[in-house]
Parts: C-alpha cells; sequence; structure tokens
C-alpha cells in the first residue's frame, strides 16, 4: 500500500496509473504536480488525483512514490527540480519511453543514479494523450519494464513492482542498452515510419484523393502517427543512436524489396512477405494462447 504518490506530469500515464492503484486500493492519496493548472485541474475533477500544487516541494513532501510522467526530455529537467527534494525514504520512478538518457541524466544530477530511483518503462499506451485520455485498465495484462541498476536498493525495486502488478502488469527486469535497442526495433521505429508514411502523402500534391480512397490497411499502419508529436520528438532525440540503427537496418530491407519488385524477382518478394506474415501470426496468435484470449477474428 502506497500512502501518498505524487505524480510530476499528469497526462494518460500518470493518469491511468493513478485510476489503476486507486481501483484497486493501493493508494491513499494521489497529489498531481505540473506546471500549469489545466491537466491538474480536469484530474482533479474526474477524481483521478486528491489534490495539487503548482509548487514541486509541496507535491513531493512526505510521498512515499514520486513518479515522473512527463514527456521524456522534460523528465531530464524535472529530476533535476527534484533532486534537492529527494528524502531518502522517497522512492522516485518514471515512465519515460528511453532509459538511456534517463540514466545519464541521473548521473550528471546526483553523481550517480541513487539507489531509491528506479527507472520504468510501461509498454502500454495510445495514440491519446492527455488526463482525458487516462485508463483504469491502460497496463493490465501488459509489461512493464524496470531497468535496475547495480546499486538499486531491493527495497525500492520491490515497491515500483508491486505498484505495476497492483495495476495488473508484468514486470519485465532489463539492462538500460538492451531496453533502447528493444523499443527501437519495436515502438519507435513504427513510429517514425508512420508519420514518415503519412508526412510523405500528405505533402503531395493529391493528398486530398489518396487519403480519400484510404482504408482498413492504411488505418491500421498509421494509427500511431496520431500520436503526440511532442512526446515523439523527445523520443526521437533521445533514443538517436538505437533508432539510427533500426533505420539503417530498416532501409536495407527495403532496398532488397524494392530491387526484388523492379526486378520482377517473384520470389524474393514472397519469401519476404512469407516470412513476415509467419513471424508475426507465430508470435500474436502464442501471445493469444498463452493468454487464454481468442485471437480477432478477421
Ligand atoms: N503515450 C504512450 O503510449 C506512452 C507509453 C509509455 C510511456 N510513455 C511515456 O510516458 C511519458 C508521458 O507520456 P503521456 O502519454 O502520459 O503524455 P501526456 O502528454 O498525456 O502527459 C504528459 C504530461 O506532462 C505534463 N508536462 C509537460 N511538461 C511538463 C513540465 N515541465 N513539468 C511538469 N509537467 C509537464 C503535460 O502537461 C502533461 O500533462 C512520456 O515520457 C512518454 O514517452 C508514453
Ligand atoms: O499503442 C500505442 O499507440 C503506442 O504507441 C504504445 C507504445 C508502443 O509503441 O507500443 C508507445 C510508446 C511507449 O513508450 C510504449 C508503448
Amino acid at each position: 500500500m502506497i500512502n501518498k504518490l505524487t505524480i510530476i506530469g499528469l497526462g494518460l500515464m500518470g493518469g491511468s496509473l493513478a485510476k489503476a492503484l486507486k481501483a484497486q486500493g493501493a493508494v491513499v492519496e494521489v497529489v498531481g504536480t505540473g506546471r500549469r493548472t489545466e491537466s491538474l485541474d480536469r484530474g482533479l475533477q474526474l477524481g483521478v488525483i486528491d489534490s495539487y500544487t503548482l509548487d514541486m516541494a509541496e507535491a513531493v513532501a512526505g510521498a512515499d512514490v514520486v513518479v515522473i510522467a512527463t514527456p521524456t526530455l522534460i523528465a531530464e529537467k524535472v529530476m533535476a527540480e527534484l533532486a534537492p527534494l529527494m528524502t531518502p525514504n522517497m522512492v522516485v520512478t518514471d515512465v519515460a519511453s528511453v532509459k538511456g538518457n534517463i540514466q545519464r541524466a541521473a548521473e550528471q544530477i546526483f553523481g550517480q543514479v541513487p539507489p531509491n530511483f528506479v527507472l520504468g518503462h510501461p509498454i502500454a499506451g495510445s495514440e491519446q494523450s492527455g488526463v482525458e485520455a487516462s485508463a483504469v485498465d491502460l497496463f493490465l495484462d501488459h509489461r512493464v519494464i524496470l531497468t535496475p541498476l547495480a546499486n538499486t536498493s531491493d527495497s525500492a525495486l520491490s515497491l515500483i513492482k508491486a505498484m505495476w502488478e497492483a495495476c495488473g502488469a508484468e514486470v519485465v527486469c532489463m539492462d538500460v542498452a538492451e531496453h533502447d535497442a528493444v523499443l527501437a526495433a519495436t515502438s519507435h521505429l513504427p513510429h517514425v515510419l508512420a508519420y514518415t508514411l503519412v508526412d510523405a502523402l500528405a505533402q503531395n500534391g493529391a493528398a486530398a484523393d489518396i487519403f480519400k480512397f484510404a482504408a482498413g490497411g492504411f488505418r491500421d499502419f498509421t494509427r500511431i502517427a496520431s500520436s503526440d508529436p511532442t512526446m515523439w520528438h523527445d523520443i526521437a532525440l533521445a533514443n538517436r543512436d538505437a533508432i539510427l540503427q533500426g533505420i539503417d537496418a530498416f532501409s536495407s530491407h527495403l532496398d532488397l524489396v524494392r530491387k526484388a519488385i523492379a526486378d520482377g524477382d517473384g520470389d524474393t518478394i514472397f519469401a519476404s512477405f512469407d516470412r513476415a506474415k509467419h513471424a508475426r501470426d507465430e508470435h500474436f496468435l502464442g501471445q493469444y494462447l498463452t493468454r487464454e484470449k481468442k485471437p480477432p477474428s478477421s
């Protein structure tokens, strides 16, 4: 049980965490803080938080857990503000999508990442943002990756693990660099591709006609291009090297498929598409079976 939880940056992630913990009776009091009253007022009206203050010192005083839930690059600045306010009894965690920049920023600010700072990342979300979009079940049956370091305190890690498990999530621990490489491939690259595809088509003179005839495939592929550009601008800059590697590997594969199409090389085209279909089906059908859920009918 968490007595006082403080959320810095009350949006989709922070709001969903607060809702889930409240619904499970796993928290007594949730306090919000941020730069502007707008989202905090809304959070109060919706019952997501119990109170708020723009004064970070007041917000974190006596907190058992402080969650930094701002965009990724802003989290670095928030940490610097939070540093003089941290006490040994307080456990700090974050939800940022990249972990390497958070680790580096913490090392610059504190000398080393404090033992009571547990870096984290829930692998759940949506293209929507803001506290209005927060959902009590956002983390249910999803994974949360924690990237503890050699000096991370066992009790701090256990507390943050228990917090996410109370939300119905499965917690997995991973190395920071591995996290950033894996997420570059499975989350950051797809967002770069979706944004770039929509932007390239939108800049075409015939964009209106193209979008008019876009159907399910285009919608499925590009849903994530409706995500918040601020969030993804931060991720692109924070995970630069891993994303560049992903773009380069993808570009050379795309070149192979391009060449096969240009050469009329049906075998290569089929082999690539067939490998992709099997890899995807195997993974996602496997996941449905593990969770004893039925796969979508279509
Ligand atoms: N949206 C997702 O799918 C998703 C999934 C996993 C992790 N994340 C990560 O979680 C973090 C939050 O994402 P979100 O989707 O909740 O975003 P959001 O835009 O819904 O919420 C972010 C909140 O931070 C506030 N904020 C901005 N600057 C601030 C500052 N200087 N001080 C205090 N508050 C500030 C904003 O007002 C907003 O309320 C990001 O780091 C993101 O990368 C997002
Ligand atoms: O479902 C979505 O819309 C998401 O973008 C969620 C998603 C993802 O790529 O899967 C996005 C960013 C995160 O850091 C974690 C999850």
